[in-house]
């Protein structure tokens, strides 16, 4: 489905045996690499979702330094765990970039977690499309263009669902204005997690 701007909605694209080896992979992600709280820089504010990252490079952000990519995590220290095969796989089957990803930031979502309208403007290669994947409680997502006050659009992205910000849609504002509550069965806690496989380098 081609949303405005060209940015793809592939919905119910992971079937659930699919979503659940996903899960089993975050788990074993988030075991080795815990979740932390981000900050905005500056305020130093807490953000509602709480992250982590797999992949040769992993996005961060403290009150002193800002976004960033870095390959180590910010409080062990240590590499991120590998990108697991199927993150790699869908990236070759729905990118349609000739790079792999370095990074995907797994985003974890409670019910009433949130995401501001933002754009994803802090890697370098801006030709490669970032590829996003919901898992579990359905979301509002909304999209706008490439201005922070142009119109935009709200959608559900349910478990199993790829959004796909390439060429145009790139550098497009979109948020997550809010999770809906035992939408799903894929997470025995609730909440939503989302995975975002990103280019970083040219
Ligand atoms: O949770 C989502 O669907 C979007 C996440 C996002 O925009 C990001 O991590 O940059
Ligand atoms: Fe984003």
């Amino acid at each position: 489905m081609l949303l405005p701007n060209g940015i793809r909605h592939l919905p119910g694209y992971l079937d659930r045996p699919a979503q659940e080896a996903l899960v089993e992979a975050v788990r074993a992600i988030v075991t080795e690499a815990p979740l932390f709280t981000p900050v905005m820089p500056g305020t130093g504010k807490e953000m509602s979702v709480r992250m982590t990252n797999c992949g040769e490079l992993g996005w961060v952000t403290d009150k002193q330094r800002g976004y960033r990519y870095q390959p180590t995590h910010p409080v062990t220290n240590r590499p991120w765990p590998a990108l697991p095969p199927q993150l790699l796989d869908l990236w070759r089957d729905i990118a349609g970039y000739e790079n792999p990803p370095q990074a995907c930031l797994v985003n974890f979502y409670a019910d009433d977690a949130r995401m501001g309208l933002h754009q994803d403007k802090d890697e370098q290669d801006l030709n490669a499309p970032v590829l996003s994947i919901s898992l579990g409680n359905t979301c509002l997502f909304r999209v706008g263009g490439l201005n922070r006050n142009d119109r935009t659009l709200s959608l559900k992205l349910t478990s199993g669902d790829i959004i796909v910000l390439g060429g145009e849609g790139r550098l497009c504002f979109h948020g997550v204005d809010r999770i809906y509550p035992t939408t799903s069965t894929l997470l025995k806690n609730g909440g939503r997690i989302n995975l975002t496989l990103r280019r970083v380098t040219s």
